[in-house]
């Protein structure tokens, strides 16, 4: 298991991680980020381009992976909107 980072930020909560996110986190049973999770997922979220190095098992996949996810569900939210009319169209061709 990768090693949790310390702070009082280190909190997946404080972060601000779709409620979906962090119920897959809690049901993963990861209790608090990594530190390259500490360090990446909130500029990840902020959309900042970022290259990370950190050594194996330290927590990577987690680090891109749900900002990733939480882009997606965005997206998808946005776009249901405007499929539901929310941009004010027809709601489809
Ligand atoms: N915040 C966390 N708390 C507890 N365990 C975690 C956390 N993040 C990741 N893990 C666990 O640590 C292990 C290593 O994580 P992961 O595979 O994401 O590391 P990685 O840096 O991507 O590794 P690699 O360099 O091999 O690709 C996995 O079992 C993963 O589930």
């Amino acid at each position: 298991m990768a090693a949790a980072a310390e702070g009082p930020a280190a909190r997946f909560e404080h972060m601000g991680l779709d409620p979906r996110l962090l119920r897959a986190v809690a049901e993963l049973g990861w209790g608090s980020p990594t530190s390259i999770q500490a360090e990446a997922i909130p500029l990840a979220l902020e959309g900042r381009d970022l290259l990370v190095r950190a050594r194996t098992g330290s927590g990577k996949t987690g680090a891109y992976g749900l900002p990733v996810l939480q882009h997606l569900l965005r997206a998808r939210e946005v776009s249901g909107a405007a499929g539901r009319g929310g941009r004010g169209g027809s709601g489809g061709r």
